[in-house]
């Protein structure tokens, strides 16, 4: 079993127009309102891959109402924590580029807390628990350090996909993979890279650190996979892009859930390109149907 953790999750308020101007008053043709939140996109993907997954998280007031409903559309396997405060809204603007506004989250209290870990509590040998996204300003800035501690103490593999000390803080904990983009893994480093051999340097030192295998996504660049053995490339498949909103975690999903089934990580590799990929060019998260149709388009080249 894959379980995934957004500790919290969102509605995505999705603005599509053909420009805005700040300070005026904009019209917007075409607005939804989409299950947002990290984790639950990497769940969307994994029902796609029928990989057996339980979404964990909070939600709590009208929104998470709203949240609860678009998940039991999608048959995501819910196990969320409710809580009293309201889940967040999360705004995306796209006109042109995209602007994310991601809201700092709900409050949850500590009887709250102890009620997720209770969901936790059913990881097994074996599972892999995927944490993903950013923690609501009222938890415990060591909330996901407890998670780890407790999924390894059950006999787990974690996955985690956060940025800046979190992540570097996660990575003695050997994590099955981290998947920072480009500019998350400059960032941690406080660089800009010269080149793409500086970028694997950097994706390195994560290995060296202790993660099991580095992910480093580059949007409509591709990506690239360090492993303890070797470093793979794969440009991204051609196609027209829709809404790379969720590209990232459906990357995630794709490497994990393929990863769980073979233990190759360049088979994961193809599946975490073409499942990103498919998002990048649909609506929403990627179906199947579009996911398989890339495939084939994947071509993974070993580097080093
Ligand atoms: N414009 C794009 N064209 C093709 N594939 C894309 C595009 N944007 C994202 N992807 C796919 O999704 C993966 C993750 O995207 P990226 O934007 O790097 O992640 P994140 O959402 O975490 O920033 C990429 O490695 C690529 O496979
Ligand atoms: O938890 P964070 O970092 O605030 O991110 C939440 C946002 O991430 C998303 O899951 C999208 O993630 P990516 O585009 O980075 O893959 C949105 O659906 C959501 O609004």
């Amino acid at each position: 079993m894959i379980y995934t953790i957004t500790a919290n999750p969102a509605i995505d308020y999705v603005l599509q127009m053909n420009k805005m101007d700040l300070g005026a008053v904009n019209r917007v043709p075409d607005a939804q309102l989409l299950a947002g939140g990290k984790g639950i996109n990497v769940s969307q993907i994994l029902n796609q891959l029928k990989v057996p997954n339980t979404a964990l998280g909070f939600v709590g007031g009208e929104i998470g109402k709203i949240l609860e409903k678009q998940l039991t559309a999608k048959h995501i396997n819910d196990h969320f924590t409710r809580i009293a405060d309201q889940t967040r809204i999360n705004v995306k603007i796209k006109a042109g580029e995209e602007t994310e506004l991601n809201a700092a989250g709900p409050k949850i209290t500590a009887a709250e807390t102890a009620s997720f870990f209770q969901e936790l509590a059913a990881v097994t040998k074996g599972d892999v628990v995927i944490i993903s996204g950013s923690l609501p300003a009222s938890l415990a800035k060591d909330f996901y350090d407890e998670i780890i501690r407790r999924v390894q103490a059950a006999g787990a593999d974690f996955a985690i996909d956060t940025t800046g000390q979190q992540l570097l803080d996660s990575l003695p904990l050997h994590p099955l993979v981290v998947k920072p983009n480009h500019h998350e893994l400059a960032d941690l480093f406080h660089t800009t890279f010269k080149d793409e051999a500086d970028l694997i340097a950097h994706g390195q030192k994560l290995l060296a650190l202790g993660a099991q295998h580095v992910l480093v996504s580059m949007a409509g660049a591709g990506a690239i996979l360090i492993t303890p053995d070797h470093v793979y490339r794969s440009l991204a498949p051609k196609g027209k892009v829709k809404n790379s909103v969720g590209a990232g975690d459906s990357m995630l999903a794709g490497f994990v859930g393929a990863f769980t089934h073979q233990q190759d990580p360049v088979e994961a590799f193809q599946y975490g390109l073409a499942c990103g990929s498919a998002t990048a060019f649909s609506e929403d998260i990627a179906e199947r149907a579009a996911i398989d149709a890339l495939l084939p388009d994947i071509q993974i080249s070993t580097i080093q």
